[in-house]
């Protein structure tokens, strides 16, 4: 197993559970935008956020669902560890699947969920706001609109139940979870759906995988 210039496996520090979709099936709102280019966005936007969280001081490891075979032998290889999405049912059971597999792995281990699809995302914001949310039994960071959730995390004996998925802010907050300042950590709220969301990602500044397809779109987009 190779590992990412300047990643260094810790004993403490968080787990980082992140859902990765089929790249063939994913980021469907992105199709008339990106045309054939989709899998590959969906695949580096991917990477580069995952990427972004293998380097980040503040996680130890980061354990990935996925049934993409690309992602699979991938995501090994930069050092995460991954899990097959077993349940199949989507995300929220495809995390409280990784859970399970990151539970049995690191027991005491803070364990967080995060989205695939955060290619603006800087290492240093990732660790500020687990540093946040050492503070809560259970919290979260909602997306730069305030309406979704990018990051859920919860500490050592707090019950893991992600409601991820629409208005998932307005969930989390009435599951009981406490919302973290947003206002250092634009690259970790900075989720890509659509076309205007891949814009704000690219001012924030995406990573190579992300900007190497971007550089494709512009080409063809003008
Ligand atoms: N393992 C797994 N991951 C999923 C599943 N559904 C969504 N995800 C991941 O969850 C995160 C957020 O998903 P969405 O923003 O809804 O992405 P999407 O489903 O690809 O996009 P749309 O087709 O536009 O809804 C991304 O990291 C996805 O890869 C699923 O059924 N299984
Ligand atoms: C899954 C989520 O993101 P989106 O709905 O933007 O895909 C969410 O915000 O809970």
């Amino acid at each position: 197993m190779s590992h990412l210039p300047g990643f260094r496996p810790r004993n403490d520090g968080w787990t980082v559970v992140v859902p990765v979709k089929r790249y063939a099936v994913a980021k469907s709102r992105l199709a008339s935008y990106a045309g054939p280019h989709r899998p590959g966005l969906a695949r580096a936007m991917g990477l580069d956020t995952i990427a972004a969280t293998l380097r980040s001081p503040a996680v130890a490891e980061v354990v990935i669902v996925t049934n993409d075979s690309d992602a699979t032998h991938v995501l090994n290889d930069l050092g995460a560890i991954v899990v097959p999405d077993e349940p199949d049912l989507g995300l929220n059971q495809a995390l409280v699947y990784g859970w399970l597999a990151a539970r049995e792995r690191r027991g005491r281990a803070p364990i967080a969920a995060m989205l695939a699809d955060l290619p603006a995302l800087r290492p240093d914001e990732l660790a500020h706001a687990l540093t946040l949310a050492a503070d809560h039994q259970t919290s979260f960071v909602s997306d730069t609109p305030a309406v979704g959730t990018t990051l859920y995390c919860t500490m050592p004996g707090a019950d893991f139940v992600p409601a991820f998925g629409g208005p998932s802010r307005l969930a989390h907050l009435s599951g009981g979870a406490v919302e973290l300042d947003g206002t250092d950590i634009p690259t970790v709220r900075r989720d890509v759906d659509t076309e205007p969301d891949l814009r704000e990602a690219a001012l924030l500044g995406v990573g190579p995988h992300t900007r190497e397809i971007l550089a494709a779109l512009e080409t063809v987009h003008g």
